[in-house]
C-alpha cells in the first residue's frame, strides 16, 4: 500500500510540511496549489527536495471551474491549464486533480462537460499529464461521484479518470457501494477524510472540520474497502481541511495522520475478510495490525506529585486501605475492592498531584504492545530494578502513560513489589468506573484515534456541557461492556487545560453509606448548591426526605429510562478530583446533567 497526505492538512511552509510528511513515513504528497505559490523556493527545488526526502509528487491540486462551461470560458480556462501543465512538468508531477465546477458553469450537461473535459485531457495528454476528475459535494451541477464517472466514461480519453474524496460522498449521504462499479483504471486517486457529524453547509463543514479516519463518525473501513474491492491499488491519500492541524506541529500532526492510514488499512482488510452479501471474503493485500483484544478493565490509576500526602489523607477517608511501600521507590500503593491507586513521588519535584499514568488489564499484553507500536505509539521507559517486573506503557496524545498489563489470574506481579501494607478488607468501593482524562484543545482528536486504534475502544456520541466560562466538550471512549470507559473533556480554547482537573471515579455498592462514612472523617467534598436541589425535586419526582438525604451528604442524582446514579465529587487536589458513583438499573451515562454544577463549583 502507498501512503500519501495532501499538504493542505499540515501547518507550515511548504518544506517544513514536506519534511514532516518525510519523517512520518509517508511515501507521498499531493501539492496543494497554494503552499507552492507561497514557497520560496523554485519547482526546481521543491521537486529536488521532495527526491532527497524519498516523497513522491502523486498529485497537483486543484484546478477548479474546468467544465460546463461557455466556450469563451473554456478558451480560457485551457489556456489556465496549459501554464499548470508546464508547472507540473518542472515540478515531475503527472496526475492533476480536477474539481467539479463550483462558480462559472452555466450548463447543466454530461455531453457538454465530458466534451470539455475530454479537450483538456487531450491538451494535458501533451505534456504527459494525466487529470482525475473529483465531484465536489458543493458542485454546481456535478455533486455526486457517480455522475463525474459517468462524465468520464462519456468523454472516453485514456488520461482521464475519476479522483474519489470519502467526504464528498459520504458528507451527501451517497451509497459507497457504487465505487465497485468504476473499472480500476479509471480510479486514478483516491482522498479519504473522516468527518463528525454536524449539521450546517457542506462547504463550511469540508474546509473546517475534515478529520483524520478513524477520529469522526464515518465507516472508512467499509469505504476504503468499497475501493480496493473494485481492485484500486494506487496510494491511500489524507486530505484533510481542519483548523487545528493548520495550527499545530506538523510533525506531530503527520504522524498521527500516518497512524489513521494503518488503521483504516487495517479496518479495511477486515471488512473485505469478511464475506457479506455478493462479496466473497478472504485475504486483501492491504497491510493488517495484530491484532490485539481490547483491555477488560482498569488495573491501576497513578498520580504522581512532590508530595501525595493530601491524597493519602484523602484515600485513607474513603475505605482505601494502605497496601505497602515500593521496595526501592517512593511510591504506595492503596486499594479498595478492585481500585487500585499509586502515589509516587518519584521524579516529581515541583510537580502537584496530577494523573500520570492508567494501566489497564489486557488479555495478551504482547500483542497489544505490538500493536501499538505499529500504530508508531511512543513507548514510556521507566526505570526497573533487577527482579522487578517489567511493565510495558506507551504514551497518550496527552501525556499520559498507558500501561498495557496482563496479570495472572491469581496475583498481579508488581504488587508484590509494596510491602508493609496492611491486608484488604471489606469495602463498599468495588472498582475504577471511569477516568476522566482533560484534552488540551489541539490533542483531542489525536486522542480519539489513539484510543480507537491503539485500544480498540469505541467513541459514543459526544455531548457538551456548559462551564462557567464556556461549553465543555465530552466524548467518551470505552468498551462495549462498560468495564473500561475514558470520558474525555476538551476544555474551551481560552482556558489552559490544566484549569480543569482530571478525575477518577470509582464504583461502589452503596455511595450514601460510603459518603456518610467519609463525612464523620471530615473529607472535603466538592459543595453543591442549594439550587441543585431544589431543581431536583423540580425534574425528579424524589420525596422530600430523598432530597435532604441527597443534599445532606452532598450527592448529586441522575436518572433515565434505564436506571438512576448517584454520586459525589471530592474537593481538588492539585490537578485531580475524586468522584465516587453508584450505578442502579441499567443506567450507562454520567451523570451529564450535573456536570455543570460540578464545573462550577470547581470555577473551571
Ligand atoms: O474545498 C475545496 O475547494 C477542495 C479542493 C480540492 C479537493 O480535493 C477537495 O476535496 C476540496
Ligand atoms: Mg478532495
Amino acid at each position: 500500500m502507498r501512503t500519501s497526505i495532501a499538504t493542505v492538512c499540515l501547518s507550515g511552509s511548504l518544506t517544513e510540511k514536506l519534511r514532516a510528511c518525510a519523517a512520518a513515513g509517508f511515501d507521498g504528497v499531493e501539492i496543494f496549489e497554494p503552499d507552492l505559490v507561497a514557497a520560496i523556493q523554485s519547482p526546481e527545488e521543491i521537486r529536488a527536495l521532495a527526491e532527497r526526502l524519498g516523497l513522491s509528487l502523486d498529485l497537483y491540486q486543484p484546478f477548479r471551474d474546468a467544465e460546463g462551461v461557455t466556450e469563451q470560458v473554456m478558451a480560457t480556462n485551457l489556456r489556465r491549464a496549459e501554464a499548470k501543465f508546464r508547472l507540473m512538468n518542472r515540478l515531475g508531477i503527472d496526475l492533476m486533480l480536477v474539481c467539479s465546477n463550483v462558480a462559472t458553469a452555466s450548463l447543466d450537461s454530461d455531453e457538454v462537460s465530458a466534451d470539455q473535459l475530454g479537450r483538456l485531457s487531450d491538451l494535458a495528454a501533451t505534456y504527459g499529464i494525466r487529470l482525475a476528475y473529483e465531484a465536489l459535494a458543493w458542485g454546481r451541477y456535478v455533486s455526486d461521484y457517480r455522475r463525474a464517472w459517468h462524465i468520464v466514461r462519456r468523454a472516453d480519453r485514456a488520461n482521464l479518470g475519476v479522483c474519489l474524496d470519502s467526504f464528498h460522498i459520504l458528507s451527501r449521504g451517497h451509497d459507497p457501494a457504487a465505487i465497485e462499479n468504476i473499472p480500476a483504471d479509471k480510479i486514478f486517486f483516491l482522498q479519504l477524510a473522516d468527518a463528525p457529524s454536524l449539521s450546517m453547509d457542506v462547504l463550511s463543514w469540508s474546509r473546517h472540520h475534515r478529520l483524520f479516519p478513524g477520529e469522526g463518525s464515518w465507516d472508512l473501513g467499509a469505504f476504503v474497502g468499497h475501493v480496493a474491492a473494485a481492485g484500486y491499488t494506487g496510494p491511500l491519500s489524507l486530505e484533510v481541511f481542519n483548523d487545528t492541524f493548520r495550527q499545530t506541529d506538523p510533525i506531530r500532526t503527520a504522524a498521527h495522520a500516518r497512524r489513521s492510514l494503518a488503521w483504516v488499512a487495517d479496518q479495511a482488510a477486515r471488512w473485505l475478510e469478511r464475506a457479506d452479501g455478493d462479496r466473497t471474503g478472504g485475504p486483501t493485500s492491504l497491510p493488517r495490525l495484530t491484532d490485539a483484544a481490547s483491555p477488560t478493565g482498569v488495573d491501576f490509576v497513578e498520580i504522581k506529585a512532590e508530595n501525595t500526602g493530601a491524597l493519602e489523607e484523602l484515600l485513607g477517608r474513603l475505605d482505601f486501605g494502605f497496601r505497602g511501600r515500593h521496595r526501592t521507590k517512593p511510591v504506595t500503593l492503596w486499594s479498595a475492592g478492585e481500585a487500585r491507586v499509586i502515589l509516587n513521588e518519584q521524579r516529581a519535584r515541583d510537580q502537584v498531584p496530577h494523573l500520570a499514568a492508567v494501566g489497564f488489564v489486557v488479555p495478551e499484553a504482547k500483542a497489544a504492545l505490538a500493536r501499538a507500536g505499529e500504530l508508531g505509539a511512543n513507548p514510556v521507559h521507566r526505570r526497573t530494578y533487577a527482579g522487578e517486573v517489567e511493565l510495558s506503557a506507551v504514551r497518550a496524545p496527552d501525556g499520559t502513560e498507558i500501561f498495557l498489563d496482563e496479570p495472572s489470574a491469581t496475583e498481579r506481579g508488581w504488587m508484590a513489589e509494596f510491602e508493609h501494607g496492611e491486608p484488604g478488607s471489606e469495602c463498599l468501593i468495588t472498582g475504577v468506573d471511569h477516568v476522566n482524562l482533560v484534552q488540551p484543545w489541539q490533542d483531542f482528536d489525536e486522542a480519539v484515534l489513539f484510543y480507537t486504534s491503539v485500544l480498540g475502544l469505541t467513541a459514543a456520541p459526544s455531548t457538551e456541557v456548559a462551564g462557567p466560562r464556556g461549553l465543555v466538550r465530552s466524548q467518551v471512549m470505552r468498551t462495549c461492556d462498560g468495564s473500561v470507559r475514558l470520558p474525555l473533556n476538551v476544555a474551551p480554547a481560552i482556558l489552559d487545560h490544566a484549569v480543569l482537573p482530571q478525575h477518577i471515579a470509582f464504583s461502589c455498592t452503596d455511595v450514601a453509606a460510603l459518603a456518610e462514612r467519609a463525612r464523620s472523617q471530615g473529607l472535603p467534598f466538592l459543595p453543591v448548591p442549594g439550587n441543585y436541589y431544589e431543581d431536583l425535586a423540580a425534574r425528579y419526582d424524589l420525596s422530600s426526605d430523598s432530597i435532604e438525604r441527597l443534599r445532606g451528604l452532598n450527592l448529586l442524582y441522575d436518572r433515565d429510562g434505564s436506571g438512576e446514579f448517584v454520586h459525589f465529587y471530592t474537593g481538588t487536589i492539585g490537578e485531580v478530583f475524586l468522584e465516587f458513583v453508584q450505578r442502579r438499573g441499567g443506567y450507562d451515562g454520567y451523570g451529564a446533567g450535573n456536570a455543570p454544577v460540578r464545573l462550577a463549583a470547581q470555577g473551571g
